[in-house]
């Protein structure tokens, strides 16, 4: 484990995340865990030992049904939880339901509904843009007037830890061939990304408005969304990314409720080109998070991604997500795009910060214009809590193994 994630003043009582975990020495069950420092709480057995009304969620198999509950419901649990946590009264009830965090295993928190990934960062979308269409506009038209997204595979989402084997499939034909290769991918990349958890669904036909996120939106987690550079760019005209996208996209074990952040609320970059009044944000409260990314690749820390530089907001894609009447489900998630900032080093993949390979990274073992088997990534990621404190988002991380025979 990262040296940041045991850092237990990155999870103390202001911080409180969610996961959902099994006792090692009994894999197949599952129980809600809140984490506090290097410990995680069996919160079904605290609220079942203390009485609490909200015992049945919080003993479920997974977040599921602490998601669909609602705010009222989610604040109502946080204090409680604050006060098993921090009141001495309670100290000799729930001391012995607090685990330490090696003697469990961290699982998918919740059943994924449907994965939606957007591509919110206009320093990335500009990088991309001159990496993949050389000559052409660094941002399409559309960019400034809505946030683009694509859908994803919802069922490829997995749990921090879990490995990711390099995908196979084709790519473009070598020049003078007319038919294209096909292997393993060549260009196997990361794209460092937050996600946010819904909790509550919305009404088929009603689009979300912007001052509606925090009815919806439960939380939020780190996510990685790997990709196949190769792959995604000979696929992806018209459509957008397919296969290349598919194979794999990681999230971390801890899902940080958004009353954990609120301290890290900031302003969005200025909008240049005014939004539709849908997507007007002028007037709302700051809707950025100021959530400071790190990616390390083999324990080397790469890049530092910072989130408050995204151009859309979580609220914005809400919003353009249901315009259409689309509805939300509990357990969708949806990512933000990958976080790359103006600076170099706060690129949030290897197709910025190599420039497709041109320039590769000089790491510890060795240089990488993408990733080679074996390595290991993981982002980490903070955020300022109350009081100059920081709050801990935990870390997604994943192995790259070989394609299988
Ligand atoms: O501009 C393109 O052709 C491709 C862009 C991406 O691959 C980025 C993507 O998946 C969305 C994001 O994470 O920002
Ligand atoms: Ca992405
Ligand atoms: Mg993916």
């Amino acid at each position: 484990m990262g040296t940041m994630s045991s850092d237990s003043a990155l999870f103390g009582i202001d911080n409180l995340p969610y996961g959902v975990f099994s006792p090692r020495d009994a894999p197949d069950e599952r129980r809600v865990g809140v984490r506090l420092g290097d410990r995680v709480l069996d919160a079904g057995a605290a609220a079942r030992a203390l009485g609490s009304p909200h015992a049945d969620p919080l003993s479920a198999p997974s977040l599921d049904a602490l998601l669909a509950a609602g705010r009222p419901v989610w604040r109502a649990v946080r204090a409680e939880l604050r006060s098993w946590l921090g009141d001495p009264a309670h100290r000799e009830r729930v001391a012995p339901l607090l685990r330490p965090l090696d003697t469990v295993t961290l699982r998918l928190p919740f059943t994924v509904a449907d994965y939606v990934d957007f591509y919110s960062s206009e320093h990335h979308a500009r990088n991309v843009g001159e990496i993949f269409r050389p000559g052409g506009a660094a941002l399409t038209p559309n960019w400034k007037h809505l946030p683009i997204g694509y859908h994803g595979r919802a069922g490829s989402v997995r749990v921090s830890g879990s490995p990711v084997p390099r995908p196979l499939g084709q790519r473009r034909p070598a020049e003078g061939s007319a038919t294209p290769g096909f292997g393993p991918t060549q260009r196997l990349d990361i794209e460092a990304e937050v996600g946010f958890v819904v909790g509550t669904g919305s009404t088929p036909g009603r689009p979300v408005p912007l001052s509606a996120l925090r009815e919806h939106v439960f939380g939020v987690c780190l996510l990685n969304d790997w990709s196949a550079r190769d792959i995604q760019a000979w696929e992806y005209v018209p459509l957008g990314p397919f296969l290349g996208k598919s194979f794999a996209t990681s999230i971390s074990a801890w899902i940080t409720p958004l009353d954990a952040l609120d301290a890290a609320w900031t302003a969005p970059p200025p909008r240049d080109v005014p939004p539709l009044p849908y997507l007007d944000d002028a007037s709302a409260p700051p809707g950025a998070l100021d959530l400071r990314l790190t990616v390390l690749i083999n324990d080397h820390p790469v890049a530092h991604p910072p989130f408050a530089t995204m151009y859309w907001t979580a609220a914005q894609q809400l919003a353009h997500l249901t315009i259409n009447g689309a509805h939300l489900r509990t357990g969708d998630l949806f990512a933000s795009g990958t976080v790359s900032g103006a600076a170099p080093e706060e690129r949030g993949c290897l197709l910025e910060l190599t420039w497709n390979g041109e320039r590769p990274l000089r790491l510890p073992d060795g240089e990488r214009a993408f990733l080679a088997d074996g390595d290991r990534v993981t982002l980490t990621a903070w955020a300022p809590g109350p009081g100059g404190q920081r709050i801990g988002l935990g870390e997604v991380s994943g192995t790259v193994e070989p394609t299988p025979a």
